[in-house]
């Protein structure tokens, strides 16, 4: 059970909707395969649990949410959810695997749960890889599932990627989600899915969020931003492991190189 207090003065959401975070994250090993030529394993793993505490330190600040829930076996999300106060529920336990599978199981048992707590009726599907979320663009994702709800009791919002083709974040009933398509083109494929059951959806185009970590390019990008609080964790772990200087001294190379640049340099 979660340890997270929330002053419900400052709630953002209405008092029909009782809000959840879901964050779905994989063995920390198997993370960030798109920066293998990029990263070593041990750097993809100490990025992807840097991205995560970023993550999870706003969501945890964020008033909004009743609890927040992690989905994985990975004893390192075990940790940090307890760090955060914060639950975590095993894969293993909902039975199944694979992202689509594994957010689907865990928004049935969501939307099942009865614990003497009001009913949940937005889930928010959080990516571990947004390090750039901040509290005033959840505020904005919020603000806009909330009025999509003051005329639809099911609605979905996807916040999409830079390239307008992912779902960094799916917001969605989870008694009433869309079939999930997480993968390529989910952006449209959640959208489509949402149609087809006749739930009203919108996409959303919020800078932070957009931004998630899957490339060089992505990293690249991150690093040439102007200075911002954003992204703690994240920073201070490209700097301290000398990620930031090797890809900085990168920069002018090719993106794709055959040769992973780990060992190039
Ligand atoms: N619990 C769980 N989470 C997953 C699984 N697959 C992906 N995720 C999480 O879902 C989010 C999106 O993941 P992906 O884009 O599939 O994987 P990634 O590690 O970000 O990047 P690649 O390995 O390069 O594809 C991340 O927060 C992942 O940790 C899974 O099988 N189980
Ligand atoms: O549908 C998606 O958004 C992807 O499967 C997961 O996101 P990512 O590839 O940007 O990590």
């Amino acid at each position: 059970m979660s340890s997270r207090n929330i002053d419900n003065k400052s709630k953002r959401t209405e008092a029909y909707n009782t809000m959840w975070a879901l964050l779905p994250l994989k063995d920390f090993v198997q993370a960030k395969q798109r920066l293998a030529g990029t990263l070593t394993v041990s750097e993809r793993r100490g990025l992807f649990h840097a991205m995560v505490e970023d993550v999870l330190t706003v969501l945890a600040a964020h008033p909004s949410f009743e609890r927040i829930v992690v989905v994985s076996d990975d004893p390192a999300a075990q940790l940090l959810a307890e760090h955060y106060g914060i639950d975590c529920w095993s894969e293993r336990e909902l039975g199944v695997s694979g992202l689509n599978a594994v957010v689907s199981a865990a928004l049935q048992k969501m939307a099942g749960l009865q614990l003497g707590l009001p009913q949940v009726t937005s889930a928010m599907v959080v990516h571990g890889d947004l390090p750039l979320l901040g509290a005033q663009e959840l505020n904005t994702l919020i603000d806009q599932h909330t009025e999509l709800m003051k005329t639809h009791s099911s609605a979905v919002t996807i916040a999409t990627d830079r390239h307008g083709r992912g779902s960094n974040i799916l917001v969605c009933d989870p008694a009433r989600a869309p079939t999930l398509a997480y993968g390529q083109d989910s952006c449209e494929a959640h959208y489509a899915a949402a149609s087809a059951m006749d739930l009203p959806a919108q996409i959303l185009a919020l800078q932070g969020i957009s931004q998630d970590i899957d490339t060089r390019e992505d990293l690249q990008h991150l690093l040439s931003m102007a200075p911002t609080s954003a992204a703690e964790r994240t920073l201070t772990y490209l700097f301290q492991a000398g990620i930031a200087q090797r890809l900085q001294h990168l920069q002018s190379g090719p993106a794709n190189t055959s040769t992973p640049v780990w060992s190039a340099v």
